[in-house]
C-alpha cells in the first residue's frame, strides 16, 4: 500500500522524501532530510504538477501508477525547473508518451538546456487557464521566486495555490502532511533556513509575488508547496511569516557569531551575551562560526535584528569561517539591521579590520565602536563590549516600547 494522500478530492500528494542526501543543492545541510512535493489531480485529464529527483523517480511513479492505473497523464505542469523538481520529467514523458507539457517560455529554454529538446510543449501566459473537467487550473508568473521561470498553480474550484518552492523548507514529512499534522515549531525553524538560504536573496521579488496573488483576489484554501508541509488549516500563517521574511521585518533579538581558535574572543562573545541578558533582552543566540554551518546562522540572523560580530585575526584577515558568514549576509542582501563588531589579535591585526570594511559596504546601523583586544580581553576592552551590548540592547528595547 503506497502512501499516496488526497490533498482534496481527487488532488492526491505523490511526493516523496529524501533521507539520504547529506546537502540540498550541495551546500546546505539535510540534517532532518527534505520532502520533494508532487502533486497529481485524477479529473476526466490527468495532470501531474511537478515532479521530484531523479533518485527518487521510482518511488514517485509508483505512487501515480498506484493512482491512476491504466489511465493516462494528460498534462505534466512544470512551476519550477530546478533538478530536484524537474528530475523525473523524462521519466513521466517515456511511461506516457502522449503527456503535454505544461510552462511558460522560460520553462522550456530551461528544460531544452537541462534535458535537449522534447515536444508536446504548450506554452502558457500569465492568468491563463486549463480545464481538466471539475478542475480549472490558472497560472500565475512569479519570476525570481527563486528562479527565472518559476510560476504558480491555482486550482480555482478547490482553492488550492500550487505555489512551487515558495512557502516550502526542509525537513521530510514524517507521516504527518499537514499543517494541522505536524508539529510546527520544527518546521517553522526549517521553513525559515529553507526561505533565508533558498529565497531570501529575493526579498523584493517575493513582495511582487505576494501583490500578485493579493490583486487576483484569489481565496487561498490550501497551499501545497514543493517541500515541507501542506497548509490546509492556516495557510495564512504561512504567508504571514514570507511577508515579514521578505520585507526584512524582525523580533527582538540578538545573534552573536564569532570565529576563535583559543577562546579569547569567544570570552568576549560570551560577555556581550551576558550584558544583553542583564538588560533584559531574551533572545541572543551565540554561534562559534567554525562548529555551527552558516545556514544555521543566516536563518537566525534572518529573524532577530541584532547582529554581533567577532573575528580572532588570521594570517592578516577575518578568520576563515567567518568569511562564510559575512559573504551570506552580503550575497543575501539582507536589510535593516544593527550590528557590532568585536575581536581580537596579536600581531597587526586583520578580523576587525576586516569586519569594519564589510560594515561599510553592508550599511547596516553601527552599534557602538568595534573594539578589538590585544592577544587577550581586558577591562578597556570588556568596557567597550558593555558599551556594544548597552547600546545595542536599548535600541531593541526602545522599538519594544514603540510597538
Ligand atoms: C595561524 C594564526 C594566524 C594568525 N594571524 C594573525 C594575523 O594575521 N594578525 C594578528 O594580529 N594576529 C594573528 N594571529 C594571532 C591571533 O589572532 C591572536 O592570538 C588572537 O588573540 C587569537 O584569538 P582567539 O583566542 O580567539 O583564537 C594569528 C594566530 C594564528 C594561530
Amino acid at each position: 500500500m503506497l502512501n499516496t494522500v488526497e490533498v482534496t478530492k481527487n488532488i492526491h500528494y505523490v511526493g516523496v522524501n529524501d533521507r539520504e542526501t547529506h546537502l540540498f543543492e550541495n551546500l546546505w545541510p539535510l540534517d532532518k532530510g527534505v520532502s520533494y512535493n508532487a502533486y497529481l489531480i485524477n479529473d476526466d485529464k490527468v495532470a501531474i504538477i511537478d515532479t521530484v529527483k531523479n533518485t527518487k523517480m521510482d518511488a514517485f511513479m509508483d505512487k501515480v501508477e498506484g493512482i491512476i492505473g491504466d489511465k493516462s497523464v494528460d498534462y505534466l505542469i512544470i512551476n519550477h525547473m530546478e533538478p530536484d523538481h524537474s528530475g523525473a520529467i523524462k521519466a513521466v514523458r517515456e511511461r506516457y508518451p502522449k503527456v503535454m507539457l505544461v510552462g511558460n517560455k522560460k520553462t522550456f529554454e530551461f528544460l531544452e538546456n537541462f534535458y535537449g529538446k522534447m515536444d508536446n510543449y504548450y506554452i502558457i501566459d500569465d492568468g491563463d487557464t486549463l480545464d481538466l473537467g471539475e478542475h480549472q487550473l490558472k497560472f500565475y508568473l512569479t519570476p525570481m521566486v527563486h528562479w527565472p521561470e518559476t510560476m504558480m498553480t491555482y486550482e480555482v474550484n478547490n482553492k488550492v495555490l500550487f505555489s512551487a518552492d515558495a512557502f516550502g523548507g526542509f525537513g521530510t514529512l514524517d507521516g504527518g502532511i499537514f499543517d494541522d499534522e505536524v508539529n510546527l515549531e520544527f518546521y517553522t525553524d526549517e521553513i525559515r533556513r529553507y526561505y533565508s538560504n533558498i529565497v531570501g536573496k529575493y526579498g523584493a521579488m517575493v513582495q511582487k509575488a505576494l501583490k500578485k496573488l493579493t490583486e487576483a483576489a484569489i481565496d487561498i484554501k490550501i497551499i501545497a508547496p514543493t517541500h515541507g508541509p501542506v497548509w490546509r488549516t492556516n495557510p495564512s500563517c504561512i504567508i504571514d511569516y514570507y511577508d515579514r521574511w521578505s520585507k526584512a521585518q524582525t523580533q527582538e533579538g540578538v545573534v552573536i557569531v564569532y570565529g576563535s581558535m583559543y577562546g579569547n574572543t569567544q570570552k568576549m562573545a560570551d560577555f556581550i551575551a551576558r550584558k544583553l541578558s542583564e538588560k533584559g533582552i531574551k533572545n541572543i543566540r551565540i554561534y562559534d562560526a567554525s562548529k555551527t554551518h552558516v545556514s544555521y546562522i543566516i536563518s537566525d540572523i534572518w529573524r532577530f535584528k541584532g547582529v554581533v560580530l567577532g573575528s580572532c585575526a588570521y594570517n592578516t584577515g577575518l578568520f576563515p569561517s567567518m568569511e562564510a558568514v559575512i559573504h551570506k549576509i552580503e550575497n543575501s542582501q539582507l536589510k535593516n539591521r544593527y550590528l557590532g563588531i568585536f575581536g581580537t589579535a596579536s600581531w597587526s591585526g586583520g578580523g576587525v579590520s576586516t569586519l569594519n570594511q564589510f560594515a561599510d559596504r553592508i550599511k547596516w546601523e553601527k552599534i557602538g565602536e568595534s573594539v578589538e583586544a590585544k592577544s587577550s580581553p581586558k577591562a578597556a576592552e570588556f568596557e567597550m563590549c558593555e558599551k556594544i551590548a548597552d547600546e545595542l540592547a536599548e535600541k531593541l528595547i526602545a522599538e519594544r516600547e514603540v510597538l
